[in-house]
């Protein structure tokens, strides 16, 4: 029997979460530097979560700025089981308008100035990510934003950039013609290094813009706001019912272990630096008794 421990990573214009009883900042430190911020935690009818602001209370830190391995490190040392993370997208397709929920389930990466594996020269790992997204989070999380009111869109591709500038319009009828659905800054590398972390993963994605390949108008930053500030509270009850509606035992998920059988590295060469820094997101493979 195993209970759920809900880690969020809430993105623009989400910088905590309501209904949380005993809610507590905990600063969490990381071998791997400073998350974007403490840690809220608390519970929701009854089930624990842990909240982390993706961009830092006040939304101090850009896309390319964030410490991607130091936020996942945070959330796995504070015993989260499972990854919850909301984010502001872009849609490329004319059936995805601002005001709709995607639950994407896939991803082409197109991020180069970031920290992509908490694994490297010491301790090599190849984890699989061809299905980046967990189904059974994503599909507890699409039920509980419908039940929360949204409009719902389960599945999508998500091409994510470097940012900080939104795409040219030559960039988004590229995307398009790739078959991406939605775009953001931020889902790469998170996604894999909660593949890395053995965290199940989930992305609902808050459709604020229709980036920047129609004609009649581009995405800026204050239409991202308006839709911001229009569907922010829905994202807050989303997380509530999601709460309500989790069960009471958390079977267990074969991304628990994604690195079984992952790591290349000999025991014998083996950086014990790198595996000091490691110790939280190999905890369950090298401290097995
Ligand atoms: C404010 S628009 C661009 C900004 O919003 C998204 O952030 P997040 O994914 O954390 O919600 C996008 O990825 C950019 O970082
Ligand atoms: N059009 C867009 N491009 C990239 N990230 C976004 N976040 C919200 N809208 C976006």
């Amino acid at each position: 029997m195993s209970e759920w421990t809900i880690g969020v990573i809430g993105g623009s214009g989400l910088y905590e979460i309501d209904g949380l009883e005993n809610p507590q900042w905990i600063a969490v430190d990381t071998p791997w530097g400073p998350a974007s911020d403490a840690l809220l935690t608390g519970r929701i009818a009854g089930v624990k979560f842990v909240f982390l602001p993706r961009h830092g209370r006040g939304h101090r830190i850009a896309p390319s700025g964030l410490n991607f391995r130091a936020n996942v490190d945070a959330l796995k040392r504070a015993g989260c089981t499972d990854i919850l993370s909301i984010s502001a997208i872009g849609s490329l397709q004319d059936h995805m308008p601002p005001g709709m929920f995607v639950m994407v389930d896939q991803f082409v990466d197109r991020t180069f100035a970031r920290e992509k594996s908490f694994f490297g020269t010491g301790c090599v790992a190849h984890v699989s990510i061809a299905y980046p997204v967990c189904p059974r989070l994503s599909g507890m999380a699409a039920a509980a934003a419908r039940a929360a009111g949204a409009q719902v869109h389960e599945g999508g591709t998500q091409l994510v950039m470097e940012g900080p500038q939104f795409s040219t319009r030559a960039e988004s009828l590229l995307y398009r013609q790739w078959g991406c659905d939605v775009i953001g800054m931020t889902a790469m590398p998170e996604a894999k290094l909660c593949r890395e972390a053995e965290l199940p993963y989930a992305l609902l994605g808050m459709v604020t813009d229709y980036d920047s390949w129609r004609d009649e108008d581009h995405v800026d930053v204050s239409q991202v706001i308006a839709q911001l500030k229009a569907n922010g509270d829905k994202a807050k009850r989303i997380v509530v019912a999601f709460a309500k509606a989790l069960p009471s035992v958390r079977d267990p998920s074969p991304i628990d272990t994604a690195l079984d059988g992952a790591i290349m590295t000999a025991p014998s060469a083996r950086d014990p630096a790198l595996l000091a820094r490691l110790d939280a997101i190999t905890a369950r493979v090298f401290d097995r008794p």
